[in-house]
């Protein structure tokens, strides 16, 4: 049930970011990847979610490479990238339900409304998510955490933005997710608290 990756390197205008990388995440295990600004963290993500071609080396889903059936390992996947990656011109319910049909999934209005209520947002989610704060913003794109069963979290910053009251709800989220089998993988420049549960750290240096 894990997710692999062996051996990846990534090159980026000439400089190797990282080579023959290899690591795992296993069901209940939550890897806190540290490293300062251009080390290489998100263009990993993007390698582990398919979505970019490493250089050389593998990533596996379940023990196949997950190019053999990408639809199947993004069924059981949510990345959620650097930027809430919303269209300012919709409304945080908009956005879900835009979301959710990206990945064939119902749109069940009382479970978003239920999510959004969670993240402080009732009274705001019919606006378009331009008039929403940084903060608000942010918590519209992590709705979509309680909203799609995936196995598979890989988040890259998720915690940007968010006030005191908003990370500790994530790390409650991400407690939860772990508890629960579940695998998270996830960036952030700021540590990660008691609150988020036994946590692996994965240092990623800067290479020149
Ligand atoms: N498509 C690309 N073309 C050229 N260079 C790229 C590309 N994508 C990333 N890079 C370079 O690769 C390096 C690593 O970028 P990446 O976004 O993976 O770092 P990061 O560790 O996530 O940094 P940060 O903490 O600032 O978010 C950077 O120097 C960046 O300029």
């Amino acid at each position: 049930m894990s997710l692999v990756a062996s051996e990846l390197t990534c090159i980026k205008r000439d400089r190797v970011l990282f080579e023959r990388l290899s690591m795992s995440l296993e069901p209940g295990q939550l890897v806190y990847l540290r490293g300062p600004n251009g080390a290489g963290k998100t263009s990993l993500l993007r390698i582990l979610t398919g979505l970019a071609a490493p250089d050389a080396g593998t990533v596996y889903f379940q023990g196949a490479p997950v190019s053999n059936d990408i639809a199947a390992y993004h069924k059981a996947l949510i990345y959620l990238g650097h930027k809430p990656a919303l269209n300012s011109t919709l409304s945080a319910m908009e956005n879900l339900r835009f979301w959710l049909a990206q990945q064939y999934l119902t749109f069940d209005p009382k479970a978003a409304y239920q999510a959004l209520e969670k993240l402080g947002l009732v009274g705001l989610e019919d606006i378009p998510v331009r008039l929403l704060s940084a903060g608000q913003q942010r918590r519209a794109a992590l709705a979509r955490l309680w909203l799609k069963p995936a196995s598979v979290w890989l988040l890259d910053e998720p915690f940007t933005a968010l006030d005191t009251q908003g990370i500790a709800l994530l790390e409650t989220l991400f407690a939860h997710h772990v508890a629960d089998g579940g695998m998270l993988l996830t960036t952030s420049h700021q540590p990660l608290s008691k609150r988020a549960g036994p946590v692996t750290n994965m240092d990623l240096e800067y290479r020149l």
